[in-house]
This record gives C-alpha cells, structure tokens and sequence, in this order.
C-alpha cells in the first residue's frame, strides 16, 4: 500500500467549494510542493488527502483502498502527518512527543526497538539536548521541529507536510527541505509539502502544484507550473526568475497584478 491519489474532490464549507474538481497524486520516490496564496485550500487539501474530511464529491485512495474505509491505525501505518501548527502549551516532553509518533506500532508500552528510533530520530535532527524539556518550554520552530521528528519516528512510506518550514530560520528551512529530498532519495519514500516558499518548492519538489481559489491552477514540473502569468493570476504579484548556482530563485517585485 503506497502510493495517495486524490480523484476530483470537492468540498463545500458554509455553501462555498473550498475544493472544487480538484485531483492530485503523490507517490514513492517523489516530493509533491503544494503552493498558492492564503486561503487557496492547501490544508483543506492536505487534511481531505488524509481522509480527515466530508467530501462533496471524489474520492482519496490510500494505495488502491478509498483511504476512508482504512481504520486510523492503518493510515498512520502509511502516512505520517506535519501539521501547520505544532499544538503548543501542553507538559509532555519532546522524547514522548516523537514517542506518539510510534503509537501505530506500539502495543501499551512502547519497545527497545520504539524508544531506539526515537533517539536516532532526534540525533538526526539535532534535537537530543532537548530530549526532556516539555514542549510547552519550547520556542516555536523548535516545535516545529520535533513535530516533524515525530512524523520521521513513525517510518511511514508516506510524510504529508503542512508549512513545515513557517517557523524555521533560513538553515532549519534548508535542513528539513534537503532531510525530506534524502529521505525520498534514500528510502524511496513520498512526500506532499504545503510550502509558501516558491522558490524552496521549485529548488526541491519534483513536481509542482499550484491551487487557486480551491481549484488546481497548474501542475507539473515547476517550471510549468510557476510562471509568470500563473504567478500573477494567483498571487497578484509580479515575479522574477533567476538562478543561483543550481538553485531557481522566485522573487515577488509588483504587488497589484492580477
Ligand atoms: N472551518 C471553516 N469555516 C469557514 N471557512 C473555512 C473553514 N476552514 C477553512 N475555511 C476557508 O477555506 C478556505 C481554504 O482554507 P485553507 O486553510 O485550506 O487555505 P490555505 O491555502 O491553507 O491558506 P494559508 O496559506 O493561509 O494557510 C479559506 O477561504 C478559509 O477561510
């Protein structure tokens, strides 16, 4: 069970589509970047991939299986989620918040196996010295962090992102994006990250999707995905395009395009 397809939803808040026809894949072995505006509907997106939502109209598959039918337990087997917001102001520490991470696995109390992914999780992201402080002592991108080392913890073929990198200073924005690329590359697993960085998603997604007022707008390589007139019709700005060593660089320079 792997790959997540997202077959023409449509969702309506208060008689409005926040999501209307809209599709989208992600698979092993690649990074999906989800852009757009505020209010485009990229975490109604995200949360209606993890069969989080009601739906309209459309269908999530989870690996051929309409993700709705699979118990919690099932999916987190499979996806591991990022929310835009790390729940903050409640006393666990940041060992047992990655801990929960290996819940789908973990009978009533967590295994040697379980508390040795935690630790090697947490080395990797270089959030060992904070092991057992409470996440309500915390700063906000360290939260962030350790939301995703808890995503990490949990193995899954499949990591949905939501604004990982809000929080994060230019480096942590950097580490995560290369972390989650090295992950793909070396684990073969597949990522969705609802990013607003477009040049960050253009350096490091391998395809592209931009969704505009709940439709998507384009998607593909970024290249096709994030051009100037696409810019423009759902950001309203005007962008300019370079290139910094390998690196595309996207700068907004107009407001009032559209
Ligand atoms: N519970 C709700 N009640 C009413 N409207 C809602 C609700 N949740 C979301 N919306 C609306 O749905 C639309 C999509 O919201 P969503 O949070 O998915 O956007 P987004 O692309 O993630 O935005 P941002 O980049 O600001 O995080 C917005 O217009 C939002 O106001």
């Amino acid at each position: 069970m792997t790959g997540l397809h997202a077959h023409n939803l449509r969702q309506m808040i208060d008689g409005r589509a926040v999501l209307d026809d809209v599709s989208l894949s992600v698979t092993p072995g690649e990074i999906v970047g989800l852009v757009g505006p505020n209010g485009a509907g990229k975490s109604t997106l995200v949360r209606a991939m993890l069969g989080q939502s009601r739906l309209a109209h459309g269908e999530v598959q989870l690996g051929g299986q309409d993700i709705s039918t699979l118990s919690a337990r099932e999916r987190a087997r499979h996806i591991a989620y990022v929310p835009q917001r790390a729940p903050d102001g409640f006393p666990v520490s940041v060992f047992d918040t990655c801990l929960l991470g290996r819940t789908p696995y973990m009978g009533s109390r967590p295994a040697r196996k379980d508390i040795a992914i935690v630790e090697q999780v947490l080395d990797q992201l270089q959030l060992a010295d904070l092991a057992f402080r409470t996440m309500d002592a915390l700063s906000g991108g360290e939260r962030q962090r350790v939301m995703l080392a808890r995503a990490l913890a949990q193995q899954t073929p499949l990591i949905v992102l939501d604004e990982p990198t809000s929080a994060l200073d230019i480096g942590n924005q950097l580490f995560t994006l290369r972390l989650l690329a090295d992950q793909v590359r070396d684990q073969g697993i597949g990522v969705l990250v609802a990013i607003h960085d477009l040049s960050l998603a253009a350096r490091f997604a391998t395809r592209v999707a931009l969704l505009h007022r709940g439709k998507m707008l384009a998607e593909g390589a970024w290249r096709d995905t994030l051009t100037t007139q696409t810019i423009r019709q759902s950001y309203g700005v005007e962008a300019e395009f370079g290139q910094l060593r390998d690196a595309p660089i996207i700068a907004p320079f107009e407001v009032g395009a559209s």
